[in-house]
């Protein structure tokens, strides 16, 4: 094929026909009990797909080497599953570069870790992210090894910004994640590195925002990490998130801000002009909004009071056109030759929406992590804002009507041959844990896609409709032999996390146009 962009005809799919690219966001195959919501929700339209034409329907790996992580254990995500489907290829994601730089020891020979290295003799090393071992955003012994390998290459000074998860691990955990670190942090003290923790927050309510759906998040964010600045202060980390926790309603993914200080009161760890500042998540999207605090100078989402001469790398970089952050440790997986790039170059026109929370997701991920259009001329994508400042298990039918009237208007519309669209319920519901809202999720999600089918029937088109990876389907942790696993006091764990099992892959023309198989 060399360089070019010209596309063979499908041999079987006739041309010229709209094809409406659903994706569920969330939404695997497990099997059939009180624990998968998916399956106690009705949903008429996605069980016809299955038992109506079930040669037309696969179930596809989510999970794993299978879509470029790391091992067997590593769950889907959005990031490898939306990467995946856009580009018809697998690559060694973010997790397995970061891992390989690591054990190699290249990380520390990188352009971005040698820039950063520079204010090791007079400034600080901060480091902020995901403290877990969930292997979405982060994993907690790639930091224990760059906390590790900082101080060996000179760093004297090291303050680490946490952001708790209880998303991708069970809810509670940050409490042993806290430990291990403070157990690594004390031992690079008694070798003379004054490393510390310095304030912390959850994941959800601190810092990690995506697609611009809430600056206020990045700001609490800020207030705590630069300025040293929130509403909570302890002197010791693991204490903090006892305490905190211990708030009605408390989780991990929303414990709010607070900074670790001294003896007299005084913030340990604000960042300071001449610091280095590393954000050690590998994925993209939830990094994107920070990395443009700190290395913006024309930046108006919110007041920085005061706008510290750093040196600053992401662990990669993150967004590809905006070539964001500048200085990164390790380099991006190059996603290149996307199908939405074959399809502007083909003619092909394409609307893509999502709602805000997962806009980037058939958008900037589809796109191999990279911003914006490639042909405005060729592509429509549209937003529908996000409620905002809400856990969605309180509107869990979230926007998927609005995604679907909007994709249906664009198929009726005849203007676009691609319409894709991204339903996000069963995925932003499930991870709340709340199961009651999820079945109500789940079912919302199954009418929005029955309203894009019956858009598709109506112009004769084609549908493939499909997951990024599996949530909804299982609700709870379970033991090696797939019952529910109990805690010490004998209750159920709420899964809150994706899930190793697989998704759908459904491909059909409407019935009653033809026959193609
Ligand atoms: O919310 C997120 O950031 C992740 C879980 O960490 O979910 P998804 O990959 O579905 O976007
Ligand atoms: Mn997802
Ligand atoms: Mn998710």
């Amino acid at each position: 094929m060399g360089s070019s962009w010209k596309l063979a005809d499908h041999p079987k799919l006739p041309k010229g026909k709209t094809i409406a690219m659903v994706v569920l966001d969330g939404w695997g195959e497990a099997k059939p009990d009180q624990y998968n919501c998916i399956h106690i929700a009705e949903t008429p339209t996605m069980d016809s797909l299955k038992e109506g034409a079930p040669e037309k329907w696969r179930l596809v790996r989510a999970h794993g080497t299978a879509v470029g992580l790391p091992t067997e254990d590593d769950m889907g995500n959005s990031e490898v599953g939306h990467n995946a489907l856009g580009a018809g290829r697998i690559f060694a994601q973010g997790a397995k570069l970061v891992d390989l730089a690591l054990a190699s020891g290249k990380i520390y020979d990188g352009e971005g870790f040698t820039y950063i290295k520079d204010s090791f003799e007079t400034g600080t090393l901060h480091l902020i992210g995901l403290l877990s071992d969930g292997g979405v955003h982060s994993r907690l012994d790639q930091v224990q090894l760059l906390v590790k390998g900082s101080a060996e290459r000179g760093a004297k000074r090291i303050r680490v910004h946490i952001l708790t998860d209880g998303r991708d691990v069970l809810d509670g955990s940050s409490v042993g994640f806290v430990e291990t670190l403070e157990n690594d942090l004390a031992e690079l003290r008694a070798k003379g590195v004054d490393a510390q923790i310095a304030s912390g927050g959850g994941r959800m309510y601190v810092t990690m925002d995506r697609y611009e759906n809430d600056w206020e998040v990045v700001k609490r964010g800020w207030d705590a990490q630069v300025l040293g600045e929130a509403p909570y202060k302890f002197t010791n980390a693991v204490e903090a998130v006892k305490k905190l926790r211990q708030e009605p309603k408390a989780n991990d993914q929303y414990l709010p801000p607070f900074v670790i200080v001294d003896d007299n009161g005084k913030a340990v760890g604000p960042i300071v002009d001449g610091d280095a500042v590393v954000t050690f998540n590998f994925r993209a999207d939830r990094m994107v909004m920070i990395a443009k605090s700190l290395e913006y100078e024309d930046f108006d989402k919110f007041d920085r009071v005061r706008v510290p001469k750093i040196r600053y790398a992401g662990m990669l970089q993150y967004d590809g056109e905006l070539q964001l952050p500048s200085h990164y440790l390790v380099s991006p997986p190059e996603i290149d030759r996307t199908s939405g790039e074959y399809l502007v170059h083909n003619g092909v026109r394409t609307f893509a929406c999502s709602e805000t929370v997962k806009f980037g997701h058939v958008t900037f991920f589809w796109n191999g992590n990279r911003s914006g259009y490639f042909n405005p001329k060729m592509e429509e994508y549209v937003e529908i804002p996000s409620d905002s400042g809400i856990t969605f298990n309180v509107q869990p039918k979230m926007k998927a009507i609005e995604i679907a009237e909007k994709a249906r208007d664009a198929i009726l519309s005849g203007k676009f041959d691609q319409v894709r669209v991204n339903l996000p319920n069963s995925d932003m519901v499930g991870h709340t844990g709340d199961i009651e809202a999820t079945i109500v999720a789940c079912k919302a999600a199954d009418e929005a896609v029955k309203m894009i089918l019956d858009a598709i029937e109506q112009v004769g088109g084609i549908y493939v409709v499909t997951a990024d990876h599996g949530n909804a389907e299982d609700m709870v942790k379970r033991n090696k032999k797939g019952e529910p696993a109990l805690d010490k006091s004998g209750n159920i764990q709420i899964l809150t996390s994706h899930t190793l099992e697989p998704v759908s892959a459904c491909c059909h023309r409407r019935p009653g146009l033809g026959t193609w198989s």
